[in-house]
């Protein structure tokens, strides 16, 4: 197919977004390799929810290009979409079905064949949702536990692309550290992850890279450095310049 080309997992080349006259991004471009986690960092306003609406093909961009893996968004929407996992910042699911049912229904949904029960507590178990909540409803889920269920999800899908939107937003440190366990095994699996997020500690835990976007472009891209990863003081600083900048 001729919109098929050969790039990273995503990939955002040139990107621009107006909403009327206002201009939004300005140019934005970004790679996320397979195995690799992107966190894009910006203030309020800098146009983040934009672009992940733009690689879910629900925002189309004035110019420029999105693509998942080599397939450009705006062309074949759903098939894009048929390559990805969205995770909201508030996970819906189906409140009177429990965690295995929630799966079942959105893998049939998804379209995948028949979803043999053994995939679907292999995906559970991969993303370490307690046993006993397994056939629980999940109306009484906390949001970390909610998060498991949609990663659980993505890797009983098999989709090689996450996006994720404010994940750690009002999670107690300890649910921080166990969801970027989960993002790592994901990572570990392939995935290429673009997450969203003010969180800096979080990203700078996990992310193989840092992208600060302000007023519309990527100011900045920094890359994890062995076991130290990133130096957060700098990435303080450096934050504290970018919401200035929006
Ligand atoms: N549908 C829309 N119509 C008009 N303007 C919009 C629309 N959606 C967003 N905007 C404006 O575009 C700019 C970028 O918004 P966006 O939501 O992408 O930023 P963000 O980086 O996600 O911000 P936040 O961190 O506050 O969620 C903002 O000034 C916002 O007011």
């Amino acid at each position: 197919m001729s919109d098929i080309v050969n790039t990273g997992a995503l990939e955002a080349v040139g990107l621009e977004h107006r909403y009327g006259s206002k201009t939004v991004l300005r140019g934005l471009n970004f790679t996320v390799e397979p195995g690799q986690i992107y966190a894009l960092l910006g203030g309020n306003g800098a146009g983040k929810s934009t672009t992940l609406g733009i690689f879910l093909g629900l925002v189309r961009p004035t110019a420029g290009r999105a693509r998942v893996c080599g397939q450009e968004v705006a062309a074949d929407p759903q098939a894009a979409r048929s390559r990805l996992a969205y995770v909201p910042e508030n996970v819906a699911l189906y409140e009177h079905l429990s965690a295995r049912e929630n799966l079942d229904y959105f893998l049939t949904l998804a379209g995948s064949e028949q979803s043999a029960p053994s995939d679907i507590d292999a995906a559970l178990e991969a993303v370490g949702l307690a046993h006993e909540a397994w056939g629980k409803r999940v109306g009484g889920f906390s949001k970390g536990m909610r998060q498991k269920v949609a990663i659980a999800l993505a890797i009983a899908r098999r989709v090689p692309v996450l996006l994720l939107d404010e994940p750690t937003s009002g999670l107690d440190p300890r649910a921080t550290g166990d969801f970027n366990r989960l993002l790592d095994t994901a990572r570990s699996r392939g995935v290429a992850t673009l997450m969203v997020t003010h969180d800096l500690l979080s990203a700078a835990e996990i992310a193989d890279r840092i992208g600060f976007l302000a007023q519309g472009r990527l100011e900045e891209e920094l890359a994890a450095t062995g076991e130290g990863r990133f130096d957060v003081r700098a990435l303080h600083q450096r934050y504290a310049r970018a919401g200035e900048a929006a």
